[in-house]
């Protein structure tokens, strides 16, 4: 049954979660929807780097990721972030669990381009029995990252990591949720995105940084059957809706 619904929270949105996200979130669980909310941390994990005198480097809104750089992104997403967001979760009373790539073969992964990113991954497997009765009582709060057949943790970029596991749980509905309403030209939402459309935005470099892999996870979702995606900062509107060519 097409019953899931993947979120993805940026790492600066965790603290701007609103009352009506919560309410949503209620809703979806009394109606017996299987609710997985992926969260980023981008910006802790560059802080903590410079305290510690490591590089920060980005391409193509990836983090370039050397052996330390991927320990302390552990460090920070499954020892501060992840943490934050059940909190939050708990004090609205919301059922929730934390969730890691190594629990029970949760998250597989394999080298996104090792030469030009280093330990940086996308996500190619997921135990989805063990979500399947995990998510029937709490909603699932999962770091992005991933674990190798041969046992080497990846970091994987947040946006990247919630369409992966939207394509292959077959999820119904994938939510982008940043610090911006949506896409954005000139200042307006762009209310729905083609594949086209978005492609000119970015030769134009209307759509830069972060925002580019959040596009490039989206229409991967789209393209494997996620029937609603949107880039949003809330779950009750749009924001941008992504469609095929020509729809817009
Ligand atoms: N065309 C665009 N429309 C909206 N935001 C954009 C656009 N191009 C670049 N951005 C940037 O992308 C950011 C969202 O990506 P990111 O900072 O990675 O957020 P998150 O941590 O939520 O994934 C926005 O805050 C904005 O600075
Ligand atoms: C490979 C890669 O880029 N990983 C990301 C994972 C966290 C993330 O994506 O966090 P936000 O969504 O808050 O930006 C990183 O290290 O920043």
């Amino acid at each position: 049954m097409k019953d899931f619904i993947v979120i993805k929270i940026g790492g600066n949105t965790i603290s701007q979660l609103t009352t009506e996200f919560y309410q949503q979130l209620r809703t979806w669980l009394s109606e017996g929807k299987k609710i997985l909310l992926v969260h980023g941390g981008g910006s802790s994990i560059s802080k903590l780097s410079l305290q510690l005198n490591l590089p920060v480097r980005k391409l193509n809104g990836i983090r370039v990721s050397d052996e330390q750089t991927l320990d302390v992104t552990r460090m920070v997403l499954l020892g501060k972030t992840q943490p934050l967001l059940l909190q939050e979760l708990s004090a609205q009373s919301i059922p929730a669990i934390g969730l890691n790539a190594a629990d029970d073969n949760l998250l597989g992964g394999d080298f996104l381009d090792k030469k030009t990113y280093g330990y940086v991954g996308e996500i190619k497997t997921i135990n989805k029995e063990l979500l399947d009765k995990l998510l029937t009582t709490h909603i699932g709060v999962i770091a992005p990252l991933a674990v190798t057949s041969t046992n080497q943790w990846l970091n994987v970029n947040a946006d990247t990591a919630a369409a992966d596991i939207a394509s292959l749980l077959n999820a119904t509905a994938l939510y982008l949720m940043t610090d911006v309403p949506g896409v954005l030209n000139n200042g307006k939402i762009v209310p729905k995105l083609s594949r086209e459309v978005a492609h000119n935005l970015r030769n134009k470099k209307i759509i830069t940084n972060g925002m580019q892999p959040k596009i490039t996870a989206a229409f991967q979702a789209f393209q494997t059957g996620v029937e609603h995606v949107s880039i949003t900062n809330k779950l009750t509107t749009s924001g941008t809706l992504i469609t095929q060519e020509g729809e817009d």
